[in-house]
């Protein structure tokens, strides 16, 4: 079933085209990793397909429906959006932070279950932040607050993850713990569409591949078809070249 899907989509900002034309749909149990050049447009798109920035061109449909005629509280329900910036201007504890991802599941004078809760620390515990729970936001490390953000995108529960750089600023094991948390959230019919400078990454959890080549030109679909050595260094305007080494393949930079 198609949960999003994008019909000819033109993205702007400014005078520069980011993404022209963009035609794609993303079923059930998908994962999408969206790679491509700093500046190239990713954070963009997930903003679009998000439902706040709004496209020059074309259209997107959540569900069937267009992205526009959802109601930001139903368009909560079906996608939650894990952004680039984890600042927030007030104090908030790491489990305030991460019970938000049940806000669009209550109503308006409703407060947490206690079943919000024990999800809220599960998703912590997952991502190796058990006893985290009081802390100030803003005393955690930066690897810390981009793992409390995540772990509020999975509270939410949405059918749809959009996720800008989830592993960014996480040490190794980390990035290992977060992408088979999201290997399992694959396998449970929850579709994602991660935004990632590591093209290695794709391997670890995605079915498909979008690259945005940063002039409007792009390439979307199934993970073998898109993602080669090829593709790679026109994308990032640099050589690349892929090893194999125990039945596994690496993308890995020319020196
Ligand atoms: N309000 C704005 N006015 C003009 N240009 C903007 C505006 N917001 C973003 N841009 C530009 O649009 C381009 C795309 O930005 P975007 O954040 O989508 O890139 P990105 O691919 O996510 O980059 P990164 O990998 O660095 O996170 C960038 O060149 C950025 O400077």
């Amino acid at each position: 079933m198609s949960l999003l899907s994008v019909h000819n989509l033109t993205l702007q900002q400014g005078d520069r085209v980011l993404v022209q034309d963009l035609n794609l749909t993303i079923t059930q149990g998908e994962a999408w990793i969206v790679l491509g050049e700093n500046g190239c447009g990713k954070s963009t798109l997930l903003s679009a397909w998000a439902g706040w920035f709004k496209p020059q061109h074309g259209h997107i449909e959540l569900n069937g429906v267009p992205l526009s005629n959802v109601l930001p509280a139903q368009r909560a329900k079906v996608l939650a959006w894990q952004t680039q910036h984890d600042e927030c201007p007030f104090p908030l504890s790491v489990l305030e932070k991460t019970l938000t991802g049940r806000h669009p599941h209550l109503g308006r004078w409703q407060w947490e279950s206690a079943a919000d809760l024990a999800l809220a620390r599960e998703q912590l515990a997952r991502l190796d932040l058990q006893g985290f729970d009081q802390r100030d936001l803003a005393s955690l490390s930066g690897g810390e607050r981009r793992r409390v953000s995540l772990a509020t995108a999975l509270t939410q529960q949405a059918p749809l993850m959009l996720l800008d750089e989830p592993l960014s600023q996480l040490d190794l094991r980390h990035q290992q713990q977060a992408l088979q948390v999201l290997r399992t959230e694959r396998a449970a019919g929850r579709s994602i569409v991660m935004v990632s400078h590591d093209p290695n990454h794709a391997a670890q959890c995605a079915t498909h591949a979008l690259l945005l080549f940063g002039d409007g030109k792009w390439s979307a679909g199934v993970l073998a078809e898109v993602l080669n050595s090829e593709s790679l260094s026109r994308l990032y305007h640099y050589p690349v070249s892929l090893v194999r080494q125990n039945g596994k393949s690496w993308f890995v930079p020319q020196q």
